[in-house]
């Protein structure tokens, strides 16, 4: 519910198994911020969502965050801190009431910002970042949180062209790596198709398909995307053309 309207109805949807990476797409409005919130209880809602079997209404905000990352597109921190300490917030979750974070979870916190390729930043004062370099940010902050759902809303969404790409990869294999689930909402049809295992597409607060870019045929999955943006074509780039010992590339255009 927004606003005491009901932006979402009758939807229902199960994602794969651990390791595995859902992009959820649609035209703006359409709710894919509003069904995020809603799975980390951030939003009244009827019905229930389930994690690995259990209910996660009714969970403290302490339990769910031990078990929950969730990348916001506004990430809302608005006091000065250093990236690295942003970064240990992570651990929050894990720590005793005045704990203090370790010797070794710092350590963590840096390698985090390594693999983000922000290390430079560390001592910068997060509020003076760039919009993509706090997107990095947090995602390093992510991959520090011992949790296994990932729910990423549009985490790419102020980074460069190379940089949106090296985030998606980064986050399929945190997935897959640490058998994480991933549900990542994405505006780009070109890296869900490159970099998910799943595609959830959402219209008219519904989901209007469920897609498997590595097996659903080009045609099944043209006809699921024309739903929701209007004629398109999908192209498939062979990976000798691309580069050797990956996928077929598939690319989306607008007719
Ligand atoms: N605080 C609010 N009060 C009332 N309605 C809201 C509120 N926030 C969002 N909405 C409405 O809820 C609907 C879904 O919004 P939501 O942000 O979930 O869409 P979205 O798919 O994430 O959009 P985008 O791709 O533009 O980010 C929209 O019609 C929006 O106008």
């Amino acid at each position: 519910m927004r606003g005491g309207h009901p932006i979402l109805n009758d939807l229902s949807f199960s994602i794969e198994s651990a390791g595995t990476m859902t992009g959820l797409l649609g035209a703006n409005g359409c709710g894919k911020t509003t069904l995020i919130r809603t799975i980390c209880q951030d939003l009244p809602h009827s019905g229930s969502c389930k994690l690995n079997g259990s209910v996660l209404e009714g969970l403290s905000v302490r339990n769910l965050a031990r078990q929950i990352s969730y990348i916001p597109q506004q990430t809302g921190i608005s006091i000065s801190m250093s990236v690295l300490d942003v970064i240990l917030m992570g651990f929050h979750p894990m720590l005793k009431l005045f704990e203090q974070p370790s010797a070794m979870m710092r350590e963590q916190a840096y390698t985090a910002l390594c693999q983000t390729g922000i290390e430079n930043l560390a001592d910068r004062d997060y509020l003076t970042l760039s919009g993509g370099q706090k997107q990095l940010a947090i995602l390093a902050r992510t991959l520090v949180e011992n949790t296994s759902l990932l729910l990423l809303d549009e985490p790419d969404s102020s980074l460069d062209f190379p940089n949106r790409s090296s985030m998606l990869r980064l986050i399929a294999e945190t997935t897959k790596n640490h058998n994480k689930t991933t549900l990542v909402c994405l505006h780009s049809p070109d890296l869900a198709l490159q970099f998910c295992d799943q595609i959830l597409l959402l219209k008219d607060g519904k989901v209007s398909a469920c897609l498997h870019p590595k097996t659903d045929s080009d045609e099944q999955m043209e006809k699921a995307f024309a739903e929701i943006y209007g004629p398109v074509r999908l192209l498939r780039i062979s990976k000798n053309q691309v580069e050797p010992d990956t996928q077929d590339r598939l690319v989306l255009l607008l007719l």
